[in-house]
């Protein structure tokens, strides 16, 4: 759910002008979930533009004050979110983990790295969503190390439904600075995308796990 409609527009124009949006109908790129998609949304270039990503980090950490006041820990879903979480949690001067997709197999083989304690209350940070799965395995690790997950802040999400009822039953809250419907908007208010592309992220956007080109 977008918060606030501003930041919803600004993040989606900020997202066009630095060439996060790519576009490859032809030769689909294949997401986390296996998915085939003529889009791609690439948040990790945010972290090379200081002023665009001091404005993502702090309208993130202006969500997370608001929503939740001050919680013990930042946790940044790895590795899309470890720049921009860690960025929100220097912000707001809190302590920062990151938790990575399953155990490391070596080491400590940590999941959860960093200093985290049960019944501390934690905010995950998150570059994107799409299904929700690679979010929502963060958030069971870290309620099985006893965290209280208070909720989520991520950037963009596509606003699929399987996202949304991912989310339901694992009863997290999430929150994006925008969304696709956003970002379909800015792109052909501004001729990011021609009409034709704009069909074909219409039709793929109606039923994405079985898009074909
Ligand atoms: O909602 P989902 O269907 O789980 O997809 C979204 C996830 O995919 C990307 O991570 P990716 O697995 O590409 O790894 P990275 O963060 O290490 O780049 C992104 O950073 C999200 O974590
Ligand atoms: O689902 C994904 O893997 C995914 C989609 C997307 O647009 N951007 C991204 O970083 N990951």
């Amino acid at each position: 759910m977008v918060l606030n409609k501003d930041t919803a527009k600004k993040t989606a124009e900020l997202l066009l002008q630095i060439n996060a949006i790519k576009l490859k109908p032809e030769n689909p790129f294949t997401w986390a979930s296996g998915w085939q998609s003529p889009i791609y949304c690439d948040n990790r270039i945010i972290l090379s533009y200081p002023i665009i990503r001091n404005y993502i980090r702090e309208e993130m950490a202006k969500q997370v004050e608001e929503l939740y006041g001050k919680p013990d820990v930042i946790a940044g879903v790895a590795t899309g979110a470890i720049g921009i979480g860690m960025l929100v949690a220097e912000y707001l001067g809190l302590p920062f983990v990151y938790v990575r997709p399953e155990p490391k197999s070596h080491g400590r083989q940590n999941q959860i790295e960093g200093q985290l304690s049960p019944n501390q209350n934690v905010v995950v940070i998150e570059d994107l969503i799409s299904t929700g799965k690679s979010s929502l395995n963060a958030v069971k690790a870290l309620k099985e190390a006893g965290a209280n997950v208070k909720g989520m802040v991520a950037i963009f999400t596509y606003g699929f439904n399987v996202a949304d009822e991912n989310f339901k039953t694992e009863d997290i809250e999430l929150h994006t600075l925008s969304d696709y419907p956003n970002l379909i908007q800015q792109a052909s208010d501004t001729n990011y995308i021609k009409e034709e592309q704009l069909n074909t992220l219409l039709q793929w956007k109606s039923n994405p796990a079985v898009w074909k080109p």
